[in-house]
């Protein structure tokens, strides 16, 4: 593998998850970006590795209080990523003291503020054109052409949202897989399954592309309140249970808020041997 950084030295890391969706978390302020798709793909081995659901880079900004690129465990990139944009958010407001941060991430400067013990995180605003999901061609973005017509919503990344009568009968990775890569996205897509339980109320499981199902998946819950809401189903706010707990989403004019626990699980490092096998 081709590394323009010294592997003789260790590369630390961080272990956080936000609601179960868990992330090694790398810091490269002050040097150049390290990450590459076989390191992705090494680290995100939990075998080899120590496995995560995305991998954070965070890197200097000129622009914001840091910049944020996000790597799927297939190596693939994500354009978005909310929990572990909360995580991260988590890290920065704590070490300026700040209740409020910028973070830039491939969609845009994203805001991210203290809110209790919990992290909010402005995602910004959902995209709705076909051509800026991607889709492959130009449908009706509130009913895809797909058995079950799912909602296309772009939060920086794909989503197709389903809305179902029975969440416990759906089988999430058979069907999640399926439309990850139906030729109607040709970036592929991240795929969420809601039964509305009230106006106020969802429950959400997901298919993550690059990933497979995880315990939650903020910008998918984000793309899900949109879903709903442009169906008519919920109203803006909704309390949201994911397979890891619960979120709370408001889709606002400045954008869509997601607000919801973070966790610190273990601080490490890669030794070079390790670094060295990528
Ligand atoms: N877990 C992330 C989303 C990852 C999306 C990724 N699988 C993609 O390829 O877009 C979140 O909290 O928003």
């Amino acid at each position: 593998m081709q590394q323009d950084f010294d592997t003789s030295r260790r590369l630390p890391f961080l272990k956080m998850h936000g609601l179960g969706n868990d992330f090694v978390i790398v810091d490269s302020r002050g040097r150049d970006a390290i990450v590459t798709a076989e390191l992705a793909r090494a680290v995100g081995d939990r075998h080899r590795g120590v496995g995560f659901d995305q991998l954070a880079e965070i890197r200097s900004s000129d622009a914001a209080d840091i910049d944020l690129d996000f790597w799927n465990s297939d190596g693939s990139r994500a354009g978005a990523c909310g929990n572990a944009t909360r995580c991260v958010g988590r890290l920065m407001l704590d070490e300026t003291g700040k209740d409020e941060i910028t973070i830039r991430t491939e969609r845009g400067i994203l805001i991210a503020r203290r809110a209790g013990d919990e992290v909010s995180v402005n995602m910004g605003h959902p995209q709705r054109m076909w051509d800026e999901v991607p889709l492959s061609h130009p449908v009706d973005t509130d009913f895809l052409p797909l058995e079950g017509e799912p909602v296309a919503v772009g939060m920086g990344n794909p989503h197709a949202v389903f809305f179902v009568p029975d969440i416990k009968e759906v089988d999430v990775a058979g069907w999640g897989k399926r439309v990850e890569y139906d030729p109607l996205f040709p970036q592929r897509t991240n795929v969420e399954f809601a039964e509305v339980r009230s106006r106020d109320e969802i429950r959400m499981r997901v298919w993550e592309r690059g990933t497979g199902i995880t315990l939650a998946c903020g910008s998918g819950a984000c793309a899900t309140v949109v879903a709903a809401s442009v169906r008519g189903l919920t109203d803006k706010k909704v309390r949201m249970e994911v397979d890891g707990g619960w979120l709370t989403l408001d889709w606002r004019e400045d954008g869509v808020w997601m607000t919801g626990p973070t966790q610190l699980v273990f601080q490490a490092e890669f030794d070079a041997s390790f670094l060295e096998r990528v």
